[in-house]
C-alpha cells in the first residue's frame, strides 16, 4: 500500500520547486520521494527513496525546542516566544516589528527558533550544537547523525534574512548575546542530515510520549512531547497549517529540504521526503503521501 501511495504522489513533483535560496539545496532531486513509518511498538515500514539523505532544515526546530523545554521549562521559554500560529511565511520580518513586545509568534517560525536557541544554557555555538546533535541522535536512535558541512556553509553565507531577524530581535532585547554565534547553531541544526527512517523513529518517540521504541530510552518527558505535538498541530506547516490540518489531520513539521515529520499520538511517527515544495515551503508530494496514508489507515486525530 505504501509503495502505491508513493507511486501515485511522485508525478506531482512537477507542480513544485526545489528550494534554491540556500544554493546547496538546489542540488536536491525534485522527483525523489520516500516514506517511512515506525510504530510505538517499533515496527518499521517504508517505501520509495528511503535512503535518500536530506537536511532536516526546520524539522530541527522541534529538537532545540524540546531541549529548551527540558532544560529551562515552559515558563521561561514561552516568556520569550509565543505559542500562536501566524498567517505569515516562516521567514517573515513584518510582524516582529508590529507586535507590541516584538516577540516571535511561535518557536517554529525562524525568528522564534533563533530566539529559542539563544536561550539554551550552554557556552558557545560548538557546545550548543553538540547538545542539539546529542538530542537528535537519541531521538532518532542514529548515533552517526551529523551536520552536512556543504549545506551549513551554503546557508551561513546566504542567510541575510535570518541575520536581519536576529539583529532586529537583539535591538528589542528578545535575543541577547552574540548574534552570529546563535545563528551559527541555527544554521548547523538546519543542516543536520537524515533519511526518512531516522526521522520516523524521532516521530515515534514523540508519539510514544518520549520513549524511543528503537532504543528503549526515555529521551523526553511526556509533557514536553505534548507541548511539541500541540505546536506542530497549530504551527508546524507555517501558513499552511490550517489547510494541512483539514487535509491530513495529524501534527506535523515541515522543512525546506523537503522533509515532513508527522506524529500520530500513541500510534506512530511518519516521515516523508520529497524536495519539490509549494509556495509555503512545504513538500508537495510529502503532503500528498500523508493525506492518502491518513485516509487509508484512519490516522486523523485533529
Ligand atoms: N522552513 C525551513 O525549513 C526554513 C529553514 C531554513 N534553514 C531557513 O532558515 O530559511
Amino acid at each position: 500500500m505504501l509503495a502505491a501511495i508513493v507511486a501515485n504522489a511522485r508525478p506531482r513533483h512537477s507542480e513544485g520547486r526545489v528550494a534554491t535560496y540556500i544554493p546547496e539545496l538546489g542540488k536536491a532531486r525534485p522527483d525523489a520521494l520516500g516514506v517511512a513509518s515506525v510504530t510505538v511498538e517499533g515496527e518499521v515500514y517504508g517505501a520509495g527513496d528511503r535512503d535518500y539523505p536530506f537536511s532536516i532544515q526546520s524539522i530541527s526546530k522541534l529538537i532545540s525546542l524540546a531541549l529548551a523545554l527540558t532544560e529551562l521549562g515552559e515558563e521561561t521559554v514561552f516568556s520569550r516566544v509565543g505559542v500562536d500560529p501566524t498567517p505569515d511565511p516562516f521567514n517573515s520580518i513584518m510582524r516582529l516589528e508590529m507586535d507590541r513586545v516584538h516577540r516571535p509568534y511561535n518557536p517554529l517560525v525562524n525568528a522564534g527558533a533563533i530566539a529559542v536557541i539563544s536561550l539554551l544554557p550552554y557556552g558557545r555555538s560548538e557546545e550548543r550544537t553538540a547538545a542539539i546533535l546529542d538530542l537528535a541522535r537519541r531521538l532518532t536512535g542514529n548515533d552517526a547523525l551529523s551536520v552536512n558541512e556543504e549545506i551549513y556553509r551554503s546557508e551561513r553565507t546566504t542567510s541575510d534574512r535570518n541575520r536581519a531577524l536576529a539583529y532586529f530581535m537583539r535591538s528589542t532585547d528578545v535575543l541577547s548575546g552574540d548574534v552570529e554565534d546563535v545563528l551559527d547553531s541555527y544554521f548547523r541544526q538546519c543542516s543536520i542530515e537524515a533519511n526518512v527512517g531516522d526521522l520516523a523513529v524521532m516521530g515515534a518517540t514523540l508519539a510514544a510520549g518520549g520513549i524511543n521504541p528503537a532504543s528503549g530510552e526515555r529521551v523526553l518527558t511526556s509533557r514536553v512531547c505534548r507541548v511539541v505535538r500541540a505546536l506542530m498541530a497549530t504551527c508546524g506547516m507555517y501558513d499552511g497549517s490550517g489547510e494541512f490540518a483539514i487535509r491530513v489531520g495529524i501534527p506535523a513539521k515541515s522543512g525546506v529540504g523537503g522533509g515532513i515529520l508527522a506524529v500520530v499520538p500513541r500510534r506512530m511517527g511518519i516521515a516523508v521526503c520529497g524536495p519539490a515544495l509549494d509556495g509555503k515551503g512545504n513538500s508537495i508530494c510529502g503532503m500528498q503521501v500523508l493525506e492518502e496514508l491518513s485516509r487509508e489507515l484512519r490516522l486523523r486525530v485533529l
